[in-house]
């Protein structure tokens, strides 16, 4: 997951939320993010310097793959949306198109993995990204780290790919709505 040559540098948007803000979750009944999943990874993600975020998970028994240890297809999904979530930070939505996970050490549920990500390049529509999930804290060794190619869309690769009743209900609340603008440059 090279970028081209060429790629330009991250911007980050002026109205950004400042470094250490939270910045919320994008949909509230996200597995990565909303609150509104009571098995989900219920991730808060903050601002950092640039276009970069770090967030923290919690790995609970419902998270396990082996006895006492977190499934790995959970560990990349909270790297995916650590990544995903540095779209806040241009005002840009993409979704993942592609994501590749290192698997360093075993993560016992209980562990408190601190996440951080960053945007490494932007081509066009392409966004270029990378995460580490660490044991215990910032400084903690490293348990998971991937590399993942965002593509920029619209709104319309919801509405249009959605399940009417999750977007019909999604249209009709005005925070979400509010969330979704909050994304975009030219909402
Ligand atoms: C009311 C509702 C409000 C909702 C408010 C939501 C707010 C914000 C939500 C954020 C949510 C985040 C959540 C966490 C992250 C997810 O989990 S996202 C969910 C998982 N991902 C998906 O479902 C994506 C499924 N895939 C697709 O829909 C399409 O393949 C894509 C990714 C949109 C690309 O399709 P496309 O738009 O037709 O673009 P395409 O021309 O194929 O590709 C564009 C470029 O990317 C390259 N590319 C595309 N895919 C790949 C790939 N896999 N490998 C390499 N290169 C690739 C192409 O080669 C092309 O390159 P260039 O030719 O420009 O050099």
């Amino acid at each position: 997951m090279t970028p081209p040559p060429g790629a330009a540098g991250a911007v980050r948007h002026p109205d950004a939320p400042a470094p250490g803000e939270l910045l919320g979750s994008h949909y509230e009944k996200c597995f990565g993010c909303g609150g509104g999943q009571a098995h989900g990874l219920h991730l808060e993600a903050r601002a950092g310097e640039g276009v970069a975020v770090t967030a923290e998970f919690t790995v609970r028994p419902v998270h396990q793959g082996a006895p006492g240890l977190a499934h790995g297809g959970v560990l990349s999904t909270a790297l995916d949306e650590t990544m995903g979530s540095l779209g806040w930070l241009m005002h840009t939505i993409m979704v993942t198109g592609r994501l590749e996970t290192d698997f360093v050490r075993p993560v016992p549920v209980g562990t408190v993995l601190r996440l951080g990500a960053e945007v490494t390049a932007v081509d066009g529509r392409k966004v270029f990204t990378r995460a580490t999930g660490r044991i215990g804290g910032p400084d903690g060794p490293v348990a998971v780290r991937a590399e993942a190619l965002f593509i920029k869309v619209n709104v319309s690769h919801f509405t249009e790919h959605g399940r009417d009743e999750e977007i019909e209900a999604a249209m009709a609340d005005p925070d979400q709505v509010r969330r979704a603008r909050a994304f975009e440059v030219n909402p």
